[in-house]
């Protein structure tokens, strides 16, 4: 999706201001142009699903939406201010990132670990308040991870490591949430309890200033939790929108580059890759 350049103080039909916008972002790699000229605006209440093939540039769009990584061309704009302007300790009490792979380097508690994340909102000498410490823990039961707050960080599994990851970019409190791959090496029913979190983080009370951008590969809990969904290729073009209009057979068919389909029954609807040989109704990739 090309859109031109909009002001970044643009209101959405509901009225919501504007969380994070993109304005003409080219991202590359290489030789590669990962995404080209893409402007988009995020707002409060929205769980974005980036998607995309390996390599399509899932990664480069968080760490660049977070202000990690320059961009190309373009920039990306947070409450109406470029990420240059925001000073480091306000931009991370603004947005919490977690990254794709995690490797500890050390022995400490799971509890610790997670309150680390608080140090956006530390004051005098650093040192951790009641507050700090019940956010932490809060962060903790919302995962059901309390029963683990005093094991060795080493010793967990690396689904447990993945749902300690989440909890501690939960307890960051900051509105604006950037996951990489947070459902990496769950099983089913922990993705579901993942995104569960997630969707009561972002409804009720706080739907008016939190929103959640996440990468995944499954396009099926995509359709299920995100409410949007940005569609890389990898080539430069991406679809935008919300996600059932975004993750359709035909897009989806087309960016991975496997004919895929969408059965439904009882109700529920799933986009399954299409037999070689089978049925007619498997879309032709183009
Ligand atoms: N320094 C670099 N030089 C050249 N190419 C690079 C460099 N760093 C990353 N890339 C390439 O950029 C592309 C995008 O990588 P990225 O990690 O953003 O993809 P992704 O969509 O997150 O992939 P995956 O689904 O495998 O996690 C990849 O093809 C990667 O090899």
């Amino acid at each position: 999706m090309r859109t031109a350049p909009t002001p970044a103080s643009r209101f959405d039909a509901a009225g919501r201001a504007p969380q994070l916008s993109a304005q003409r972002l080219t991202l590359r790699a290489g030789s590669r142009t990962l995404l080209e000229d893409f402007t988009h605006t995020f707002y409060p209440g929205e769980i974005w699903c980036i998607a995309g093939p390996n390599g399509a540039g899932k990664t480069t769009l968080i760490s660049t939406l977070a202000g990690l990584m320059k961009s190309a061309h373009g920039h990306v704009e947070m409450d109406g201010v470029r990420l240059a302007d925001w000073p480091g300790v306000e931009l991370a009490q603004r947005r919490a990132l977690m990254p794709q792979s995690i490797r500890d380097a050390f022995s400490a508690r799971v509890l610790d670990i997670v309150l680390l994340n608080r140090f956006p909102h530390l004051t005098g000498w650093g040192w951790e308040r009641d507050d700090d410490r019940a956010a932490a823990q809060a962060a903790l039961d919302a995962l059901g991870l309390a029963p683990l707050a005093s094991r060795d960080v080493l010793s967990l599994s690396g689904g447990e490591r993945q749902r300690v990851a989440l909890a501690a970019a939960l307890c960051q409190d900051a509105p604006l949430l950037l996951l990489d791959e947070p459902l990496a090496h769950l099983d089913l029913h922990h993705q579901i309890d993942c995104f569960e979190t997630l969707t009561h983080w972002t409804t009720g009370a706080h739907a008016a200033s939190r929103t959640v951008i996440l990468s995944c590969h499954d396009l099926n809990l995509a359709r299920r939790f995100a409410t949007h969904a940005l569609l890389m290729d990898g080539n430069g073009a991406a679809h935008a929108g919300p996600v059932r209009d975004v993750l359709t057979p035909a897009l989806a068919s087309r960016a991975f580059g496997y004919p895929l389909v969408l059965i439904e029954d009882a109700g529920y609807e799933a986009l399954v890759p299409a037999v070689r040989g089978g049925p007619a109704s498997a879309p032709k990739l183009l």
